[in-house]
């Protein structure tokens, strides 16, 4: 057994044997996409799904939502209550779909937060970097968009 074969595989990716031929490829269990080469990084996972929580600020794109018609909080209290809820988060005082649902600034705050499943090219760039970058089940750091302030939780 050459050392290959033992190392495992990053993240995403499973080992398969062909039918026909007997060789070894490898399979993105995310695209189903196949290749013959042992791959060094995760899987690029085509489409992914999350949860998120934004706080809105003053400067935000569309500095209004769902819960409050004007908001003037400022880009470091909207920062601070992020990491507020975020601390929460982590110490297991709140859950994320509870936060979502009753501060999250964003419309899909009636769905816990979920934006349902997105490709690369859908969200906001760095809130996709930062999301892409997510195993599922992993809490991001805040991340700041034209939108304001997110943590975003990947579901799958
Ligand atoms: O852009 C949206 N909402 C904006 C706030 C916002 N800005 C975002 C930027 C990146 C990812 C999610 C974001 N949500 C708003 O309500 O002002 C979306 C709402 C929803 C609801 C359900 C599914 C997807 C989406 S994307």
């Amino acid at each position: 057994m050459s050392n290959q074969e033992e190392s495992p595989l990053p993240e995403g990716w499973e080992m398969r044997t062909s039918r026909s031929t007997g060789m070894t490829y490898f399979l993105n269990i995310y695209t189903k996409k196949s290749q013959w080469e042992r791959p060094e990084a995760p899987a690029d996972a085509g489409e992914i799904r999350c949860r998120h929580i934004l706080v809105k600020h003053a400067e935000s794109r569309r500095p209004s939502s769902w819960r409050e018609e004007s908001i003037t909080r400022t880009k470091e209290e909207a920062l601070e209550q992020l990491k507020t809820y975020r601390k929460q988060i982590v110490g297991n005082e709140a859950t994320f779909v509870d936060l979502a649902t009753k501060f999250s600034d964003c419309s899909s705050a009636k769905r816990g937060g979920d934006l349902g499943m997105f490709k690369r090219g859908q969200m906001q760039a760095p809130f996709e970097e930062e999301a892409f970058k997510l195993k599922v089940g992993q809490l991001s750091k805040p991340v700041e968009t034209d939108s304001g302030f997110h943590i975003i939780l990947r579901t799958m």
